[in-house]
């Protein structure tokens, strides 16, 4: 009896101290630090376990139809604010507003990316976007050389085919989930600059490339996000899901490894150097920046791939999404459609220098931008010291971020921020935008390295969707955007593709 109550005793003991731990770890410590930022002016949004400013999401939705609503009315309810917190299950989390803060926040040194959900995508890409420092900046170097205007300007043909493909396909049709569909297209189009068509017949498991990466994308998202991993991190999911990924992540790297292997083994130099339409292996090919060990000027074949699954990954569900978002406003606003034709009627031929010209076209992505904001946050950040960012001391451990979404619907500079209104680009009214308030592709070192080759895609495919179609959504349908990894409509939009009277 005396050792059964010994052991109760013991177990009890056990739980109250993991219970006090935890008390500790997610309300104590968080709140301590909470005090010293308010001490200090920060503004204090809300202190809910786990998922910070996007606690507000689902209220919102019931009471205001706009999950975002909260977000998006703070700066005009607070204004001049220059940054507010929340709590992220045990950190502090910090938003910046103020342009000048956020210009000092992506040059410090002292703040990198957060660990964070992040380890489950490095399972099966580990690119620059991962990268730190001096490696970042290697790589980054050698990537950016390959990844330069005369690629951009090969790839309006590849492009176009594609898009042309995807046009052929849902003419006259009702198209039930148009973003994943633009997302088929986005992928396919980071398949075809790195690779060209050495993938076009090709199937792993009865599926074609793009399908395969993207079935890797969902499974490691469904990972981040479940309550498994949340408590007990990645060695929970180690005999499951993630076994899974990691031996089809090993396979595909197979066969990309193969993939570039021949194409170095029957490289000819010389003929390279006059090759109409060269993708990036090409140009990296060319550059001579392929080598078995990686030095200042060459990356290995593995170091390829892990960059190409990057890629394709930041490209997919950005484009796709932005692509679906524009085509859901054309389908709301069609006046504007005719607008960026008659823009488009100007240009006779689509070159990138024409492209360039359309302004209209870029004012109307430029709001979808903005009034859509895909990435209202970047990858969680973290201080790795203490540190300063105006006259706000920092702890080290604070998350830091940058609040787009409060930045776009700020009326102190965008007037009406609700109204979708491309003109505003084009009226003078932004002139004196200051920096830092509307970068939708982030800004300093690790700005988004895709974002012309992102930017000319989304305008050929506008540019090649309006000539063909008039696009018709159900007349009932309610935009609602919630949070997913990006910002997402919660019912997908469906479309139909009504093609133009001649
Ligand atoms: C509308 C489309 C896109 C948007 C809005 C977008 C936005 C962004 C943002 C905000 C970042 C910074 C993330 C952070 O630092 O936490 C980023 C980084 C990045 N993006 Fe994009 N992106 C888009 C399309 C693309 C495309 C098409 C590609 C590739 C073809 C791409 C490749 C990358 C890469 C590799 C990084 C990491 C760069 C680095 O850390 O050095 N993105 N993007």
């Amino acid at each position: 009896m005396g050792l059964i109550l010994q052991i109760i005793i013991f177990i009890l003991t056990i739980i109250s101290l993991l219970a006090l731990y935890l008390v500790y770890k997610f309300y104590v410590k968080p709140k301590i630090l909470m005090g010293f930022y308010e001490k200090q002016g920060v503004k204090n949004l809300c202190f809910y376990p786990f998922i910070g400013k996007y606690s507000f999401v689902s209220r919102d939705i019931m009471l205001k139809g706009d999950g975002f609503y909260s977000i998006k009315d703070f700066l005009a309810q607070n204004p001049g604010c220059k940054y507010s917190m929340t709590n992220l299950a045990e950190f502090v989390c910090i938003q910046l507003y103020d342009p000048d803060i956020i210009k000092e926040f992506y040059n410090c040194k002292h703040i990198v990316k957060h660990k964070f959900g992040v380890e489950i995508f490095q399972e099966f890409m580990n690119g620059i976007v991962f990268a730190e420092g001096e490696e970042h900046t290697r790589k980054r170097k050698i990537i950016s050389q390959a990844f330069h205007y005369q690629l951009l300007q090969s790839m309006i043909s590849p492009l176009s085919e594609i898009y042309d493909e995807f046009i052929d396909k849902v003419k006259d049709k009702k198209v039930d989930d148009c973003i994943s569909m633009f997302q088929d297209i986005s992928g396919e189009s980071v398949l075809r600059l790195f690779f060209s068509k050495s993938f076009k017949d090709y199937k792993y498991r009865n599926k074609t490339m793009t399908e395969t990466l993207s079935d890797l994308i969902n499974c490691a998202g469904q990972m981040a996000k479940s309550t498994e991993y949340a408590f007990l991190g990645k060695g929970a999911l180690r005999f499951g899901k993630l076994s899974t990924l990691q031996k089809t992540t090993k396979d595909i790297k197979k066969i990309f490894k193969e993939v570039i292997t021949n194409r170095i083994d029957s490289t000819n130099l010389d003929d390279l150097k006059h090759k109409q339409r060269k993708d990036m292996i090409d140009y990296l090919i060319e550059n001579q920046g392929i080598d078995k060990i990686e030095s200042e000027n060459k990356i290995t074949i593995e170091t390829i791939i892990e960059e190409f699954i990057t890629f394709y990954v930041a490209g997919l569900d950005t484009t796709g999404h932005t692509l679906g978002m524009a085509m859901y406003y054309l389908s709301v606003y069609p006046e504007l459609s005719e607008e960026i034709k008659a823009t488009i009627k100007s240009q006779a031929d689509l070159t990138s220098e024409n492209i360039k010209n359309m302004k209209y076209l870029q004012a109307f992505v430029n709001e979808v931008l903005r009034h859509y904001t895909i990435a209202d946050q970047l990858f969680m950040r973290t201080a790795t010291q203490d540190i300063q960012l105006g006259n706000l001391k920092i702890k080290k451990g604070t998350v830091l971020n940058v609040g787009n979404l409060e930045n776009h619907f700020d009326p102190k500079y965008f007037k009406d921020p609700h109204q979708f209104n491309p003109q505003r680009w084009l009226d003078g009214s932004l002139d004196k935008l200051p920096p830092y308030i509307f970068n939708p592709f982030s800004a300093g070192k690790n700005n988004c390295i895709g974002q012309h080759f992102a930017q000319i895609n989304i305008k050929i495919g506008l540019i090649k969707f309006i000539q063909s179609f008039d696009f018709e959504i159900d007349p009932n349908y309610k935009l609602i955007l919630t949070f997913q990894f990006l910002i997402e409509p919660v019912q997908p939009i469906a479309l139909t593709f009504k093609s133009k009277k001649l």
